[in-house]
């Protein structure tokens, strides 16, 4: 397979990422935005900051010049944070933008206004711009150490899905592909709001029949926002959905979840980020999500809850006791 791709973001995602690809024989192309980070990774041959123990095979190599990019490929992979993504792309539009091919891996909204990702490809590129989601229930290190895994790859141009499904797809990383990139989007940036929760519950003591209630009750919350934006309900019961959700909200592996456990422990919000020391896309989609709530006009209970523990100082004890105390209600 003489197939190249370029991952922009070298933290433990892309690395993970960049290994995939080069293991199934694509050339490889890293870039990370720190020269210094950079420069040890091409030392190293590997990411002792974020994916530690895994050596880069020999069709990978790295670099922190985006200029390297064009002269590579072009079709091109990012993994940045989502605060990081919309610079990501401008810069990178100075270098590539003729023949573009473009896939994202970060799950998060646009923090300038909630919109999300795929918006800002269409406006920063075209909405003809070849454009596709990676998501679903993947721990970086799981992926490094090719424990089976399985991702949904999101695209309205189903060709192109398939063509980055064809580069990434293995035994040990199945990929599935799905048309409805708002769904997919929804749930992979929403998920990380009740793996916070999960973890803030867990952290107070509470126990499974809590932590399934949140789950459940989550994932409501996440369909009613998703098919409000444009999502089908039925995204929500797959990987990028319910898949994620689960894996995000039980696993301690979760960047997410162990936020949340901090908090629930007893830690504010400046020492749990500080003990983790790695992005934690949560905190921003908590409020993201809840402002698009309030916009929509959709009950997210637990959002709000989780939103106000993070931007307006209530005690995590008050934020569940808030949930309890609310009406019986019928299900839906
Ligand atoms: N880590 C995982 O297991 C995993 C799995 C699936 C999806 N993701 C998603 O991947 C995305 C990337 O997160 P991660 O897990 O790799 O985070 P990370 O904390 O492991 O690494 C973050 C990386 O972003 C870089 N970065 C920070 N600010 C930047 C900027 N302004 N411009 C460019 N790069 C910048 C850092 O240098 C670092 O290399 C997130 O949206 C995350 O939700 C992560
Ligand atoms: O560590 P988290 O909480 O960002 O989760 C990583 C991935 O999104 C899991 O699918």
């Amino acid at each position: 397979m003489n197939k190249k791709i370029a991952v922009l973001g070298a933290g433990s995602w892309g690395t993970a990422l960049a290994i995939l690809a080069a293991r199934n024989g694509c050339q490889t192309l890293l870039w990370g935005h720190n020269p210094k980070h950079m420069a040890l990774l091409t030392q190293d041959h590997e990411n002792k900051r974020y994916l530690p123990g895994w050596i880069f095979p020999e069709n990978l190599t790295i670099t922190s010049d985006l200029a390297d990019v064009s002269a590579f490929c072009n079709l091109v992979l990012v993994s940045v944070p989502s605060h990081a993504f919309k610079d990501t792309l401008i810069k990178l539009k100075t270098h590539l933008s003729n023949g573009l091919q473009i896939a994202w891996a970060t799950k998060g909204f646009n923090p300038d206004n909630g919109s999300l990702l795929h918006e800002v490809v269409a406006d920063i590129f075209s909405p003809q711009t070849p454009a596709a989601l990676l998501s679903g229930p993947s721990f970086a290190a799981e992926v490094a150490a090719e424990l089976p895994t399985a991702i949904t790859i999101a695209s309205s141009q189903p060709d192109f899905a398939n063509h980055l499904a064809d580069i990434l797809h293995s035994e040990r990383f199945r990929t599935y592909t799905n048309s409805d990139l708002i769904g997919v989007e929804v749930g992979g940036a929403v998920k990380n709001v009740m793996a916070i929760a999960a973890g803030i519950a867990d952290g107070l003591g509470f126990g499974a029949n809590t932590r399934a209630a949140l789950i459940t009750r989550g994932l409501n919350e996440i369909i009613r926002l998703g098919v409000k934006l444009g999502g089908r309900q039925e995204t929500f019961m797959g990987l990028a959905g319910l898949g994620d959700l689960i894996l995000t909200c039980t696993d301690n592996q979760s960047r997410n979840r162990r936020f949340g456990l901090a908090l629930g422990q007893g830690k504010d919000t400046a020492a749990a980020i500080q003990e983790i020391d790695q992005e934690i896309e949560g905190i921003s989609a908590a409020k993201e999500t809840f402002l698009l709530a309030k916009k929509y006009g959709v009950d997210m209970p637990i959002t709000e809850q989780t939103y106000k523990v993070l931007y307006e100082g209530l005690t995590p004890l008050a934020a569940v006791q808030n949930l309890l105390a609310r009406e019986q209600k019928a299900e839906s």
